[in-house]
């Protein structure tokens, strides 16, 4: 096999100059406000020998970051919606700055069978959407582009001039497994296209809506593991690619693991003595009771309570006051340390314990709190560029109560935010008027990316049920006179195969003009 043609000066000599140019890169506006664990040698130590840093991905993440600072500095948003359809995605040209790419929308029409945004298809499904919307977008701006100059300089004032390329931003749910495939996911993506891409603190295989219970969350150190192994692949790549951090902890009622201490806090346990939830779950499984009521009457017998509302349970007021003024002298405290304190300032005992509410799956119970997503996304905001708590229901309140808090951390935060389908903003206490503006008071608190993520679920479908009818019913007078006349009364046209130029005839006739003189279009 042959041997690298380089000799070791020459070698050192490109590992410093990869150094430098690192350093630069990290230095840049773009980047400075980022913290890495690591440091240049080492991420030059892991690059290829030959340049291989991806154009694109850079390009359009350039691109999305000037959007997302323009939006912060004038309180404005950018309002898009969730699609993995080209055709769809080449309309959004004309009123989005940016695509969304949807994990939900992907588990729905991208795989081999269908199921619900469980997060449950490979993962490298997102990052294969993404390839084939961004190559539909090159291609809707190179038959364009191609349209325009073949008209001389004076008529193309009146050309449609779309930009096509709107940055993608897209869905990396919890990076599919262990940091391995994070990383392989993360690359993916990079090589794909995208702009920016979001990770989540949910625990992998949990991501569920259907048994009634809240979502399971992993330690906070697993969620900033992630987040970091995303932007060491990114460093790798020499990519300038967003990170959006989500995080998914509002409304969690379970967390895998208690290994992190900053989690602590949150963690429920059992205040009386009582057999575990598994073994009385398995015993009502095997009397046929439901599952549901046993639950719900352990969890009153138990008396679930964080170790601090079982401190305050049983301690008087001054003994309360004192425990938590230790407490707080520093802001993490691990659940030992919390018992040492109480045992010094607290004469009755504790009975707390977190083990006998586990499930079966092992996960443990959790508490969330507007506090508990705060620390979360101040702790991963330096990894990031962008931050999101996704919300179970449209509080006002907890949203106000986030942004206003991470923002006295971060003043210059960019948010994320997304209307889940079935926010229900009455229900939520959100007056009509409140939801007309909501876009725009989010964006008053830095939330400059806004996305309505299943439209393509929700609102295609009632688009297509609808012409569905229409066609079985009335057949080509209701296509003519629904469709057909408005889409081409519409000013400008709807795209659609009338116009050569939308299609790609008139790039496909420059392609054989090229190479032979033919001519489709004009024969
Ligand atoms: C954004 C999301 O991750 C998605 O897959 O589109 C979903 C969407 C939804 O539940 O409406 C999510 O927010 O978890």
């Amino acid at each position: 096999m042959p041997k690298l043609n380089i000799s070791i000066d020459e070698e050192q000599k490109n590992f410093e100059a990869d150094v430098a140019a690192i350093e630069k890169q990290w230095s840049s506006p773009r980047q400075a406000h980022l913290k890495r664990p690591y440091d240049a040698r080492t991420i030059a130590a892991l690059r290829n020998s030959i340049d291989a840093t991806p154009s694109a991905s850079s390009t359009q993440a350039l691109k999305l970051w000037a959007q997302l600072r323009e939006h912060n500095r004038n309180g404005t948003t950018e309002l898009t919606f969730g699609t993995t359809d080209p055709t769809v995605v080449s309309q959004m040209a004309k009123h989005q700055q940016t695509v969304y790419v949807s994990g939900a929308l992907c588990g729905f029409s991208e795989v081999a069978i269908p199921g619900m945004d469980h997060a449950d298809y490979p993962w490298d499904t997102v990052p294969k959407v993404v390839a084939k919307v961004f190559k539909s977008q090159l291609w809707h701006d190179q038959r364009q582009r191609q349209f325009r100059l073949r008209h001389p300089k004076e008529k193309r004032a009146q050309l449609e001039n779309w930009d096509y390329l709107a940055p993608i931003v897209a869905d990396g749910d919890m990076g599919f497994g262990s940091l391995t495939s994070t990383m392989k996911m993360a690359k993916e993506f990079v090589d794909a296209g995208v702009a920016m891409i979001h990770i989540d603190d949910l625990a992998i295989g949990m991501k569920k809506f259907t048994v009634g219970q809240g979502r399971t969350v992993v330690p906070t150190s697993e969620y900033l593991d992630r987040l970091r192994t995303v932007r060491m692949q990114f460093d790798i790549m020499g990519a300038e690619t967003l990170l959006l951090c989500r995080c998914d902890t509002d409304h969690s009622e379970f967390i895998t693991s208690v290994i992190d201490e900053r989690d602590h806090e949150y963690v429920l346990g059992a205040t009386n003595k009582v057999e575990p939830l598994k073994d009385s779950l398995v015993k009502a499984q095997a009397e046929g009771k439901d599952l549901k009521t046993v639950r719900s009457e352990w969890k009153d017998k138990a008396g679930l309570k964080t170790f601090d509302e079982a401190v305050k349970a049983v301690a008087s007021d001054s003994e309360y006051s004192a425990y938590t003024a230790e407490v707080l002298k520093e802001k993490f405290r691990s659940l030992s340390a919390r018992r040492e304190i109480a045992s010094k300032t607290v004469k009755q005992d504790i009975f707390f314990d977190w083990e006998l509410p586990r499930s079966s799956m092992g996960q443990y119970m959790f508490k969330s709190s507007v506090k508990a997503v705060v620390e979360r996304a101040v702790a991963a905001a330096p990894l990031g560029d962008v931050t999101w708590a996704r919300m179970d229901a449209p509080v006002w309140d907890d949203i106000v109560e986030f942004h206003t808090k991470v923002r006295e951390v971060y003043p210059d935060r960019l948010f994320a935010f997304g209307y889940t389908g079935d926010y229900e903003y009455g229900k939520a206490g959100f007056s009509p008027e409140q939801v007309k503006n909501l876009p725009w008071d989010l964006a008053k608190m830095g939330v400059v990316w806004q996305v309505q993520p299943i439209w393509s679920l929700q609102g295609l479908n009632m688009v297509a049920d609808q012409f569905g009818k229409l066609w079985a019913e009335e057949g080509i007078a209701g296509y003519v006179r629904d469709i057909q006349a408005p889409a081409l009364a519409q000013k400008p046209m709807a795209d659609g195969f009338e116009k050569l130029s939308w299609c790609g005839g008139y790039l496909a006739d420059a392609f054989f003009e090229t190479v032979a003189g033919e001519s489709i279009t004009e024969r």
